[in-house]
Order: structure tokens, then C-alpha cells, then sequence
């Protein structure tokens, strides 16, 4: 419960208009989930203006508005709380309201366009192994310590973050790792949380659809770093070219990684298979289940994150070799009749060339490549194209399939994703649009040996077809056709 007064201590108020003395137990920015003892912040969508649902937000109960501007109209038992930017201080008065728990644990923050699941997986999984209890936001789940929550979003919306937090804080978790999405950063959904660190994994094509053009998505992430405090530590990924564009004017003390040039922290790959790989990292021998550059990459971002918040290195190093994948990133599964599928959740043209690599790496010349992917419906169409063309050049066959068509024709969207593909590549490739066959039909074309990627979906359950989840799953849908042959 708070009163309405208190808000001026959470967030910067240029008016109030109404009874200060109201109190309020909720908070939403939805006018559908109102209730008599929320109140409402009228927040400025991608979509739609919040402002526009106030008067639903009334009627549904609620006397409290935060918002930008009074609407029209007399509304006398209402209270407005005039701010300048309601999204910012939707965040503060979340933090405030739930009793700023990201001042209360560790709070490390890490973004990038790929590797942000992986990493704070990791470090979650790390924390807890070296006991210390940790909570985590990621696309995957969400956990406080070792119970699990569903996510819906990569990074969540200020007020689930902060509920979740507290209830973090109250579970005795004395770090947080959270991923945090150019989305999040742009609608100021980490507003009024208070980050120790923060890792920036890599910048390549995605969500321009959302940022419109490839500096506005670099902006949003740099944003993240210009708001670090400086007794706070950035760890930034140098073999990326935008690794320093991210931290200059950080105030956060900054520490470097690489795995091709000097860094605080580097990594060399000294032997690879599907299992796993053994590397060096600043001098010191590790063995881990992760295979590929890009994961050698997310581990010194691991082991840089651990050594700045004073680990023992020894210790962290031991852990490391003992955790397990991260579900839906390259898990491999064996067929008797000897085919190998790698289930990965590139969805990217920078995710799946590091996959395909990777496993061309790995692979024998008799072994062949056939690769599965699609792409997601409402979300970048530019990537298309750039996801088939890296398929091609880099697989013996590809099987062009559907991901979450979403609201889109999944005909139309496998069309995009042809145009990537050169005329003496189009041999190479079949379309199948039922993802469940495009991966038989690959099962099927595979001989003993043969390695089958499916890319794209790695832990998700569920296809999004017209705004209806069905139920679905690369691995189980694998796992019955390897049943059968
Ligand atoms: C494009 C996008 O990011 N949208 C997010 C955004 O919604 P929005 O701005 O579109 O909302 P809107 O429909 O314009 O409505 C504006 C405001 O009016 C309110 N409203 C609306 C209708 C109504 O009847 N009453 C009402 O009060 C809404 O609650 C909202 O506050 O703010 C919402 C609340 O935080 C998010 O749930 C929503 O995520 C949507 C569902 C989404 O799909 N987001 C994806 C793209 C996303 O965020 N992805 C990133 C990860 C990306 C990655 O790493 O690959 C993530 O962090 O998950
Ligand atoms: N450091 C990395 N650099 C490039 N590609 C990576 C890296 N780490 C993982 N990948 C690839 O990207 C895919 C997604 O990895 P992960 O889920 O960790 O990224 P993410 O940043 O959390 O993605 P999202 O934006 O969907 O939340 C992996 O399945 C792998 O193919
Ligand atoms: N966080 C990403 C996930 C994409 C996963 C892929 N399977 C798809 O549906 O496009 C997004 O929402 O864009
Ligand atoms: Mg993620």
C-alpha cells in the first residue's frame, strides 16, 4: 500500500490535481487490468497512446492517473499525477513502489543483439553452483534461485520486473542477472533500477523493423551503458566493432574481452567436438559442454563478469566445466540410425552463420549439412533474405520452413527468405511451409553420419500461427521421427 504523495520521492512530478491522501495497492498501464485499487499510468505505445484508454481505466475503478496531460472531460474523484514522461516514470514508481529491490541484490544487466540468454544463463547457473543465491530474467524463464517462472518477454515490463525483484530479495537471491533487449531499453522498461555491471555480448542485424535503422538500434543499446554509475563495471566485446562505441563516455569502470586480439580477458579454442570444447582462458585450462568461437565468446563474458565482482577464479573456473547447455542452444540429439540433429534458436543471419560454422567445424568432409530454418512472421523482414543466403552458402541442403508466421502468410514469408538465395544455390534447396514436415523431410534426405540443423525456435513450445499458440516443439517433433527411422 502507498499514498500518493510518496510518488514525488520515487519520480519527478510537475503536478499533482486531486486528493494526495489516496492510496493504491496496484499498478498497472493496461486500462484492462484496472481495478478500484490500482493505479493507472497512460503510457505512450508503439501502437496506441495510453492516454487514449484513461476514461476506461476510471470506469473499470481506478482513482489514481499518472499521465503526460489531463484528458478532456470532468473527472472529480479522480487524482492526476502530472509527469513529463510516464514511461520513465512508470519504471520509477514500480522501483519505489516494491521497495527499489535492485539496490537490495546485484543487479547485472547484458545485452547484445545474440548471446544474451546464453550468458545470463550462465551466470545465474555459475552463482548458484558457487552458492549464492541469484535470480534471472531471460527470454527462457525466469527464476528466483530454483523456482521457475514463465516469460513472456525477453526483458519484462517494469512492474513484473520489480514484483519479481522483491520477491527475489525475499527468497534471500543476493544477485540478479537479467537480459536486458534493445526494446526494454528503448520504452524505459529498466527505468529506476540500479545495475553494479553490465555486458555488452555483440551488435548485428535485428529488429529493425522496431529501431527503423541500424545506429537507432546501436543507440538504444548504447544508452544502457551511458547510464551505468561509475562504481559499476562494463564488460564489452572487443572482437565486435561496435565493443568500444558502446562504453565511450561510460562511467562504469570498463573491461574488455576477445578471443582474437589483446583484452582483459581473452580465450583460445584448443580442441572442438560435438560435446564440447577445451579452451584456455587468461592461462588456465577449462572444459565445457559449449562448442563454437561465439560460445568461447559468452564464456569470458561469464568469467569476466565473475572476476570483476571478486570471485575466486579457480572456483569459478571449476564451476564453469560443471554446468550444463542452455535449453534450445545447440543441443544435439542421436538417431540409431546415426544422424545427429543440432537444435539451435539462431534466429538471426549472424546466430546461424556462428552455428553453421561451428558445426562445419566440427564435421567430417563424408558428413553432410542439411539445415531447417525459417523466420519469424511480424518482426524483421530484412533479415530474411540474409538468413537464407547464409544457409545456403554455408549447408549441402536447406529445407526453407516456417517459424512463428504470426499474423503473416507463412507462403510469403518463405518467398522473402528465397530471394536471398543465387541461382546456382536454388538446387540446394527445398521449401516445405509445415515446419513439421520440413523437418522430416531433412530427416529423411540425411544418411548415417549426416547432421541436421533446425534453427530458429531452440526451447520454444509453441508456433504462433494468426495469434493462436499451438503447441509445438523442434525436439519432440525430432524425437518422434528418430523413433521412426
Ligand atoms: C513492440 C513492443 O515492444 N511492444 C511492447 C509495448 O507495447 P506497445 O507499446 O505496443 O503497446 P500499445 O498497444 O501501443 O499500447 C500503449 C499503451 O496503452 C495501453 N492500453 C492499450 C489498449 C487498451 O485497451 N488499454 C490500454 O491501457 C497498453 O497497456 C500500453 O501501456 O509494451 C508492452 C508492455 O510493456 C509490451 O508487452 C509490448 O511487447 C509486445 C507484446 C512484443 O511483442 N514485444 C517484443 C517485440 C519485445 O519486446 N521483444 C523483446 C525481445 C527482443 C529480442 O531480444 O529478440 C523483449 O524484451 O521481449
Ligand atoms: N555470442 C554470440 N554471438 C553470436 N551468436 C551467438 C552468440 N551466442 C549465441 N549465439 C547464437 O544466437 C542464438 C541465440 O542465443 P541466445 O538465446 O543466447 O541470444 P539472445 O541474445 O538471448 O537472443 P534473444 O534476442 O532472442 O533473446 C544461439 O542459439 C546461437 O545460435
Ligand atoms: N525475441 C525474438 C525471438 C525470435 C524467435 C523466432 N522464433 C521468431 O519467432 O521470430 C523476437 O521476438 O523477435
Ligand atoms: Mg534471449
Amino acid at each position: 500500500m502507498a499514498k500518493v504523495s510518496q510518488i514525488q520521492e520515487w519520480t519527478s512530478v510537475k503536478r499533482f490535481v486531486g486528493n494526495k491522501d489516496v492510496e493504491f495497492s496496484e499498478i498497472t498501464f493496461d486500462s484492462r487490468m484496472a481495478s478500484s485499487n490500482a493505479l493507472f499510468v497512460a503510457v505512450r505505445g508503439v501502437h496506441v497512446d495510453g492516454h487514449l484508454f484513461i476514461s476506461k481505466a476510471i470506469e473499470a475503478g481506478c482513482s489514481i492517473v499518472v499521465c503526460e496531460e489531463l484528458p478532456n472531460g470532468e473527472y472529480e474523484n479522480t487524482t492526476f499525477v502530472l509527469v513529463e514522461d510516464s514511461a520513465l516514470a512508470l519504471g520509477e514508481i514500480a522501483a519505489g513502489f516494491y521497495g527499489n529491490p535492485s539496490e537490495k541484490m546485484v543487479l547485472v544487466g547484458v545485452t547484445g543483439t545474440n548471446g544474451k540468454t546464453t550468458v545470463a544463463t550462465l551466470l545465474h547457473g555459475l552463482f548458484r553452483d558457487m552458492g549464492f543465491e541469484s535470480g534471472l530474467f531471460s527470454t527462457v524463464a525466469n527464476f528466483i534461485g530454483s523456482e521457475k517462472l514463465p516469460s513472456t518477454h525477453t526483458t519484462p515490463d517494469p512492474v513484473a520486473l520489480n514484483k519479481i525483484m522483491q520477491r527475489m530479495v525475499d527468497a534471500g537471491c543476493k544477485y540478479c542477472f537479467m537480459e536486458v533487449s534493445s526494446h526494454a531499453i528503448d520504452q524505459k522498461r529498466i527505468a529506476g533500477l540500479s545495475f553494479k555491471g553490465g555486458i555488452f555480448t555483440n551488435l548485428t542485424h535485428d529488429h529493425l523493423d522496431y529501431h527503423k535503422t541500424f545506429d537507432a538500434y546501436l543507440k538504444a543499446k548504447k544508452a544502457f551503458f551511458d547510464g551505468l554509475p561509475k562504481d559499476a563495471f562494463a564488460i564489452v566485446n572487443v572482437d565486435d566493432k561496435n565493443g568500444m562505441v558502446m562504453v565511450q563516455n561510460c562511467k562504469a569502470h570498463v573491461k574488455t574481452y576477445s578471443i582474437r586480439s589483446m583484452a582483459d580477458y581473452k580465450a583460445k579454442i584448443v580442441e572442438s567436438m560435438f560435446e564440447g570444447m577445451q579452451l584456455v582462458i587468461n592461462n588456465e585450462e577449462l572444459w565445457t559442454p559449449f562448442v563454437g568461437k561465439f560460445n568461447a565468446q559468452n564464456l569470458l563474458a561469464v568469467y569476466g563478469a565473475a572476476a570483476s565482482l571478486g570471485c575466486d577464479i579457480r572456483e569459478v573456473l571449476l564451476s564453469l566445466s560443471r554446468l550444463h547447455s542452455v535449453d534450445g542452444r545447440f543441443q544435439t540429439m542421436r538417431s540409431a540410425s546415426g544422424i545427429t540433429a543440432v537444435v539451435d534458436y539462431a534466429h538471426t543471419p549472424d546466430a546461424l552463420k556462428n552455428v553453421i560454422e561451428t558445426i562445419n567445424q566440427i564435421r567430417q568432409p563424408e558428413q553432410a549439412l542439411l539445415t531447417v530454418v525459417g523466420a519469424g512472421g511480424d518482426r524483421d523482414k530484412t533479415k530474411r533474405p540474409e538468413m537464407a543466403g547464409v544457409a545456403v552458402s554455408g549447408s549441402d541442403r536447406v529445407i526453407l520452413t516456417s517459424d512463428n508466421p504470426r499474423s503473416e502468410d507463412p507462403q510469403s514469408i518463405v518467398d522473402d527468405m528465397m530471394e536471398g538465395v543465387d541461382l546456382q544455390s536454388k538446387i540446394k534447396v527445398l521449401t516445405v511451409v509445415d515446419r513439421k514436415e520440413a523437418i522430416k523431410a531433412a530427416c529423411m534426405l540425411a544418411k548415417r553420419g549426416d547432421i541436421v540443423l533446425v534453427a530458429g525456435k531452440g526451447h520454444e513450445d509453441y508456433q504462433e500461427i494468426q495469434g493462436v499458440k499451438h503447441h509445438f516443439d523442434d525436439r519432440e517433433v525430432i524425437k518422434e521421427i528418430f523413433d521412426m527411422i
